[in-house]
């Protein structure tokens, strides 16, 4: 952790752009630093997600359009697997909440749904990496991140990632989904008001995703980012095809990529994601071990 640490920061300081050389052969005297390469899929080992999670080693990426369901996915294993999840849009938002400097800077972007520079996501990662390592903690779930071909391939010199979860749902649905999603300005959960509901069409599957409703405690405290809104949610699909799409292809080539198409909404898709992870196990162990 603390080598990928070393080279994030690497990468965002202000000749980060010019040492790209450098930091390949940073790279490569880091490796002696990493586990040995792991298995394309080490996670249909059962055994293996079965030993505690400093062991486990868990180094996964969730790639998917906007709004299709990273963070409650992501979430959910980091809770079901004791990793830390790190979502880079979460500490986008956490920096445009402060009275930091960049946060000015950061709005103008992030509500034109445009992406923000590799330098400002490099400093945020490595500053949330460096709290990380002070928490003792191990291993990761990266959501949102990388998100362009250069973020891939630097976060692929100093460290192997074993898995990469392509979260796949239609993009009406989607556009529906973002218009729907709400964040408790309290507690910070998450919540959709949407109610998906359409008919298979040109070969697609019908689907349907109940809506997922605030408690009471919750309800008059819903908020909508700013950058859910229709114009912004199809600027940042657009973008989405054009500079991550081609992040798919990088660790496809690589042969870790497990593509997961939604079946629907949480109740059906979650049990259908552990099964093709080989986690029903660990579900089952934690909830023995919480009884
Ligand atoms: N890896 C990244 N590279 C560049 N910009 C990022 C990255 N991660 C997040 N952002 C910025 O934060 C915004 C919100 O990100 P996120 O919460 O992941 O949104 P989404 O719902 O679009 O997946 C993005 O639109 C972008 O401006």
């Amino acid at each position: 952790m603390a080598a990928v640490q070393r080279l994030l920061r690497a990468a965002s300081s202000p000749h980060g752009g010019a040492a790209a050389a450098g930091m390949r052969r940073m790279a490569t005297s880091l490796a002696s630093e990493q586990a040995p390469a792991a298995s394309a899929f080490p996670f249909v080992g059962a055994e293996r997600m079965r030993r505690p999670a400093q062991e486990r080693d868990v180094h996964w990426v969730f790639l998917g359009c906007p709004g299709v369901g990273k963070g409650t996915y992501a979430s959910r294993l980091s809770r079901l697997l004791d990793v830390p999840h790190i979502a880079t849009g979460d500490l986008v938002r956490e920096e445009l909440a402060s009275t930091g400097p960049l946060a000015a800077q950061l709005k103008e972007i992030v509500n034109q749904g445009k992406l923000v520079s590799d330098e400002i996501i490099f400093n945020l990662l490595s500053k949330r990496l460096k709290k990380e390592e002070e928490r003792g903690e191990s291993g990761f779930i990266l959501d949102g991140f990388p998100r362009t071909v250069n973020q891939a391939e630097i976060l692929d010199g100093v460290t192997d990632i074993d898995m990469v979860v392509n979260l796949k749902l239609r993009e009406d649905v989607i556009v529906q989904k973002c218009l729907g999603r709400r964040t408790c300005r309290e507690c910070g959960s998450s919540y959709n008001l949407a109610c998906i509901d359409v008919k298979a069409e040109n070969g697609l599957p019908p689907i349907y995703m109940s809506p997922l409703l605030p408690p009471s405690k919750c309800e008059s405290k819903m908020i909508t980012r700013d950058d859910d809104t229709e114009e912004v949610i199809r600027n940042r699909l657009r973008i989405y095809n054009e500079m991550s799409q081609p992040v798919e292809d990088f660790y496809k080539k690589q042969g870790k990529v497990l593509e997961f198409d939604l079946p629907g909404g949480i109740p059906e898709s979650w049990p259908k994601l552990l099964r093709v992870l080989n986690l029903e196990d660990q579900q089952e162990l934690n909830r023995a071990a919480t009884a």
